[in-house]
């Protein structure tokens, strides 16, 4: 496939690696790290982009390649305040991959977070809480990832109904605290607590590897698939 990046940072020159050592042509590195911008000329001759930049920039990015009717694969996170648009575009048509994780791994980790929720939502003797860890750079806080882990405890546990960034106002609340350390490439762990015991789930992420790769996988998906696409279709979870 032909790809364009928006985004050559962490993640975009990771990508660039995984995604020609699978025989892919990166035709665009869209980014003001390297000056290129939407007028390069592989841009518009891409059969799937993939973006990772930042939060604010994310949403104009997407309009940009529709402009194109290109697919979209993108992993950017903190702007899902914009997600009804965006599948509002792909039932006009566009498509649209988006992941808060792309990791195989993680996404195991997301479907074990569900089922324990399920389980232990008639266990109401124990409080449970998250934990984010990720490198210094984020500028989000918390990480998608974390939103997602939270969303599905709000889903299944009946005794809870929000989260919270480094606080719980009320025992209906989820406190997700954020920690930025070094260069951590994301580690997220949940915990049920109880007067007598504890039950923990932790995923760590060794490097961007697996971010990098799943995030190439979904652009192959994508050439075989329209509309707005997630993880759960791609692993057929
Ligand atoms: N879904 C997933 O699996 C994963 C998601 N992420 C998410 O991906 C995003 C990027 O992460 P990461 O690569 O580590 O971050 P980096 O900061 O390393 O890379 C982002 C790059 O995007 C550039 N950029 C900023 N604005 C624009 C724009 N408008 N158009 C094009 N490029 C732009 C930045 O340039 P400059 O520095 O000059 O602003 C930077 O080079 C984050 O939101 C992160 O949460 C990260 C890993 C996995
Ligand atoms: O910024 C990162 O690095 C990561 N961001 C994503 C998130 O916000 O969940 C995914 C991963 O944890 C790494």
């Amino acid at each position: 496939m032909k790809i364009a990046l928006i985004g050559y940072g962490k993640m975009g020159k990771t990508i660039e690696r995984i995604a020609e050592s699978r025989g892919h042509e990166i035709v665009a590195r869209i980014d003001p790290f390297n000056g290129e911008d939407f007028s390069a000329s592989g841009f518009p001759k891409a059969d799937v982009v993939i973006e990772f930049t930042r939060p604010e920039a994310a949403y104009d990015n997407y309009m940009a390649c529709f402009k194109h009717n290109l697919p979209v694969v993108s992993g950017t996170t903190g702007w899902l305040d914009k997600l009804p648009d965006i599948k509002a575009h792909c039932e006009k048509g566009q498509t649209f991959f988006y992941a808060s994780n792309f990791s195989v791994g993680v996404n195991i980790f997301f479907e074990l977070n569900r089922q324990l929720a399920r389980l232990m939502n008639t266990q109401a003797d124990y409080k449970v809480g998250m934990t984010e860890v990720h490198h210094t750079q984020k500028l989000d806080a918390p990480s998608g990832t974390a939103i997602s882990l939270a969303e599905d405890l709000i889903e299944n546990i009946d005794r809870k109904d929000k989260w919270e960034l480094d606080k719980q106002s009320s025992d209906k609340a989820i406190e997700i605290k954020a920690i930025r350390e070094g260069d951590v490439p994301g580690i997220h762990t949940i915990k049920y607590e109880s007067e007598v015991d504890e039950i923990t789930i932790h995923h760590s992420a060794k490097s961007r590897e697996g971010f990098a790769l799943g995030a190439v996988i979904a652009a192959e998906f994508t050439a075989k698939n329209k509309g707005f696409l997630t993880m759960k279709e791609m692993l057929k979870f």
